[in-house]
C-alpha cells in the first residue's frame, strides 16, 4: 500500500473565548496534503508533556508554520518585548525541542516565517525583534488593513545563493520575488545554517541546515499561500514531500 508520508505540523496555543485551543492555519494543512502529498498530523502545543524524540521518531516530515506570535526573546537572550507583544510560550516549548529532535533524526524539515525564525533560535541564533527599526533594514511587515491577496502578494526580491537548494528549485533563477509578513528577522545566524536567500537590504530570508541528511530548509516568506500559482512555492512543497515520502518508505520497509 502506498502510504502518504506523515507530516507533523505543530499547533499554536490560542484562547477562543474562555477556552484554550490548539490551532493550525488551514493553508498550512492544505500545503501538506495537496502541495507535499502528505498526511498532515497536527501536533498540540503541549511542550515538555511531549517526548520530542518519540514524536519526531513517528514523523516522516515536519512543517513548522508561521504565526502572528513572536518567539519569546529570553529563548535567545533578547531584551524583553514591547508591552502587548503576542507570544506563545507553549508553542516555543514544543517547536524548539521538536526541531532539534527532528534534525537529529534526519526528519525532513520545512520552516515557514515564524518556523524559519524558530529554526534559527532552536540552533542557537538570535532575532531582530523589530527589523524595521534596525538601521539599514526595510519594513518587512504586511499592511494588515489590505486584503489578504495583497498582504500575501509579491513584496520584494530575494537573491538566491548560487548552487543552493532554492536556486535549483527555482530553475536556476538568481532572484525571485516573495511575499513578506514579518516584523522579526534573523540577527545572528545559528552555526550550522547556510544562507539560501537574502533580501536586497541584506536580511537573511532563507536557510538550509548544513550537512542535514534530508531536506532541511526554512524560508521567511509564505510559500504555502496559493502555492499552485507559484512555481517555486510548488517546487519547495514537492521537494519537501518527496523527502518525506523517501523517509516513509525507509521507515515502513
Ligand atoms: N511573528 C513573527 C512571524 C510572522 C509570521 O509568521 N507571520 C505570518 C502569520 C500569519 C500566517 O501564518 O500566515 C514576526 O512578526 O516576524
Amino acid at each position: 500500500m502506498n502510504r502518504k508520508p506523515l507530516i507533523g505540523v505543530p499547533a499554536c496555543a490560542r484562547m477562543m473565548g474562555e477556552h484554550p485551543f490548539h490551532v493550525v492555519g488551514d493553508k498550512y494543512v492544505r500545503a501538506v496534503s495537496d502541495g507535499a502529498g502528505g498526511m498532515p498530523l497536527l501536533i498540540p502545543a503541549l511542550g515538555t508533556a511531549l517526548d520530542m524524540d518519540e514524536v519526531a521518531g513517528r514523523l516522516d516530515g515536519l512543517l513548522v508554520t508561521g504565526s502572528p506570535s513572536n518567539v519569546e526573546p529570553h529563548r535567545y537572550g533578547g531584551s524583553p518585548s514591547e508591552p502587548g507583544t503576542l507570544h506563545d510560550p507553549e508553542r516555543d516549548d514544543t517547536t524548539l525541542p521538536l526541531i532539534r529532535a527532528a534534525l537529529e533524526m534526519g526528519v525532513p524539515l520545512l520552516g515557514i516565517c515564524r518556523g524559519f525564525q524558530e529554526l534559527n533560535v532552536a540552533l542557537g541564533g538570535t532575532l531582530h525583534q523589530r527589523v524595521h527599526e534596525v538601521p539599514g533594514y526595510a519594513n518587512h511587515r504586511e499592511d494588515k488593513e489590505a486584503p489578504l491577496a495583497v498582504q500575501y502578494g509579491p513584496s520584494h526580491s530575494v537573491r538566491l545563493t548560487p548552487g543552493g537548494v532554492l536556486e535549483k528549485l527555482a530553475g536556476g533563477e538568481a532572484a525571485v520575488t516573495v511575499n513578506s509578513l514579518h516584523g522579526q528577522g534573523v540577527d545572528r545566524l545559528a552555526d550550522g545554517l547556510i544562507v539560501e536567500a537574502m533580501a536586497e537590504d541584506g536580511l537573511v530570508e532563507a536557510v538550509r541546515v548544513a550537512g542535514a541528511p534530508a531536506f532541511a530548509l526554512a524560508v521567511q516568506w509564505h510559500p504555502e499561500w496559493r502555492f499552485w500559482e507559484n512555481p517555486l512555492s510548488a517546487a519547495i512543497l514537492r521537494a519537501f514531500g518527496s523527502a518525506a515520502a523517501d523517509r516513509a518508505r525507509r521507515r515502513l520497509s
